[in-house]
């Protein structure tokens, strides 16, 4: 694409960085990270012959598990920045921390403004995949950054659906999920409804299905589809409600596969069947890459020479 410009990425995410380099016909070089005995990093930039780096250097990663990430992203971005890159374009399919969008009560920080400040200053420009942005309007609001695209993977889901459950009736679990629902029921006529839930710990969640007719769901084929699922609670919870009113099948589409601790348990539990996810977090429900759609942000993103 351009011979001033290259991907950087760290070796735990060598498949995606390569899938995404091709996609976007970008040369990618993998960061050097050595951890000291005392847990410390060091990171060793892969610096051309004469020891310095391209103009335009896209970032590659994916903000799950944040804290370390966030110490690498300061120590490569400002280290990119001293060896030569005028344009720092960060790729973090899954944006970290902005989940936390307000004190829910006294004195708790506001992570997503301060994690967004903070990734504002070491970038040009973002490229994330269905931020968790419910309170507020545009991803510029939470990251402060001159150039930001917030692509959905809706649309590479409810492809995925219509292949294979088609004639499926597409749940939200939740009001925020409404977005996404429109969006992939639009692409595909899916029917669609949408739950409400109420959030009342990490775990805790009560979920109330939507108004249908009656025995709308006797038989039928569900597929629930949302940005993430973390603890899969959420999901869950929606599941065993949606069988329990006569759902013949009910099976999960996320974005963000973060499936922490026992969640993919939970869901089975539950009575879900399949679990597909986007590669935005490697993880094997992974059915469909955001590769095609990230390199042709990166395409706008990025200055030509
Ligand atoms: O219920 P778990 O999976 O922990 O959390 C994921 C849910 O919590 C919300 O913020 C997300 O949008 C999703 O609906």
């Amino acid at each position: 694409m351009d011979s001033s410009a290259c991907l950087l990425y760290f070796d735990d995410e060598a498949e995606s960085a390569q899938r995404l380099a091709q996609a976007a016909d970008l040369p990618a070089r993998c960061v050097e990270r050595h951890r000291f005995p005392d847990d410390e990093l060091k990171l060793r930039l892969p610096v051309d012959a004469d020891g310095r780096l391209p103009a335009q250097i896209v970032l590659l990663r994916s903000l799950h598990r944040p804290n370390e990430k966030l110490i690498e992203l300061l120590l490569a971005a400002q280290t990119a920045r001293a060896l030569g890159a005028r344009r720092i374009v960060l790729v973090a399919p899954y944006l970290g921390y902005m989940r936390q969008d307000k004190a829910f009560t006294p004195g708790e920080a506001v992570s997503q403004q301060i994690v967004g400040r903070f990734l504002a200053d070491l970038c040009d420009a973002l490229i994330t995949v269905d931020p968790h942005l419910h309170r507020v309007a545009r991803l510029q609001d939470a990251v402060p950054v001159p150039a930001a695209v917030a692509l959905s993977g809706a649309e590479a889901l409810s492809d995925l659906i219509a292949q294979r459950r088609p004639g499926a009736l597409l749940v939200g679990p939740d009001a925020e999920s409404a977005q996404w629902i429109a969006q992939a029921a639009a692409r595909h006529g899916f029917a669609h409804a949408v739950c409400t839930k109420e959030r009342h710990g990490d775990r805790e969640v009560r979920i109330r299905l939507p108004d249908l007719a009656p025995h709308a769901l006797q038989g039928r084929a569900v597929v629930l589809l949302d940005d993430m699922a973390s603890t899969g609670r959420t999901l869950a919870q929606a599941a065993r409600l949606l069988r329990a009113a006569g759902a013949a099948s009910v099976d999960v589409a996320v974005t963000h596969a973060l499936f922490v601790g026992d969640a993919l348990q939970t869901l089975a539990q539950a009575g879900v069947g399949a679990v597909w996810s986007t590669d935005c977090i490697a993880h094997p429900s992974n059915a469909v890459s955001m590769a095609g759609p990230l390199a042709r942000a990166l395409r706008e993103v990025l200055v030509r020479s």
